[in-house]
């Protein structure tokens, strides 16, 4: 028989990655000489992620819960292999996409019709595919004959409705949400949760950072919750949300 460990298995593994930033006190010349002047230092670093491990098996629906600035949006950049870690390393088996930050990955003189050809490509898809797949973007993102507008003169929500039909079609092995559902319409945010059910029940990999605890109930099984930096608690997501609404 064989066996595997969680491990072996997972979509995601975090291992020892840590996360600094360099806090400048100093905007210019004079303030960084007046400073140095009165012997003050004009920068700090501050420690957004400690050392940290984590292991998301395929098919498990995470939530990283959390206070404002315990670290979320950080780890989640550092899954997306946007941001490097200082320390550690991260592992994604598959094929990645997500939301982190509206209009990333588009380039706003281009028209949203060859942005989807653009983002599409970052996102490992072949032209082909994305011809063969593009009456379905363009049908989910809905946003009529903007199609054939720069994106620079998009609002944020109809970035998020193209950026959002990309990454859904682009059949991701993991996918990244960050609170970006928030700038969505109504009937928008429901038809991007219901696909992203519908890519956890096909057994996809999800990582949701979001405020919305009722929602990452719905979304996710399992709760990973940070605090200043550190995982304080993972198991079953209601219990970390528990726990997030008791501290306060
Ligand atoms: N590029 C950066 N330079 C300096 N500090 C940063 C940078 N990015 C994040 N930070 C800091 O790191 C900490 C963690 O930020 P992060 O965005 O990961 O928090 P978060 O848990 O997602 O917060 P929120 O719930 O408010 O979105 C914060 O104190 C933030 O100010």
């Amino acid at each position: 028989m064989q066996t595997r460990t969680v491990v072996d298995r997972a979509a995601v593994e975090v291992e020892g990655v840590s996360k600094h930033f360099r806090l400048r006190h100093t905007h210019s010349l004079k303030e960084a000489l007046v400073w140095t002047v009165q012997g003050r230092a004009r920068t700090d670093d501050f420690t957004a992620l400690h050392p940290l491990d984590l292991a998301i098996e395929a098919g498990e629906s995470l939530a990283l819960l959390g206070r404002n600035g315990s670290g979320k949006s950080t780890l989640l950049k550092l899954l997306a292999g946007v941001m490097a870690p200082d320390s550690g390393q991260v592992r994604v088996r598959g094929r990645l996409a997500g939301l982190l930050e509206v209009g990333a990955g588009f380039h706003p003189d281009l028209t949203g019709r060859e942005n989807v050809f653009l983002n599409a490509a970052i996102l490992g898809l072949s032209r082909a595919q994305v011809e063969e797949r593009f009456d379905d973007i363009a049908a989910f993102a809905d946003i009529g004959r903007f199609l054939d507008t720069q994106v620079r003169f998009y609002s944020s929500g109809m970035f998020l409705r193209l950026a959002f039909a990309v990454a859904v079609h682009t059949e991701p092995d993991v996918f990244l949400v960050d609170e970006i559902l928030a700038v969505g319409d109504e009937a928008f945010r429901a038809k991007c949760l219901d696909r992203i059910e519908r890519l956890a029940g096909e057994g996809r990999t999800l990582v949701v950072v979001s405020h919305d605890l009722p929602l990452v109930e719905r979304l996710c099984s399992r709760g990973v919750l940070l605090d200043r930096g550190r995982l304080v608690a993972d198991g079953p997501v209601r219990t970390a949300v528990e726990r997030l609404r008791a501290a306060g």
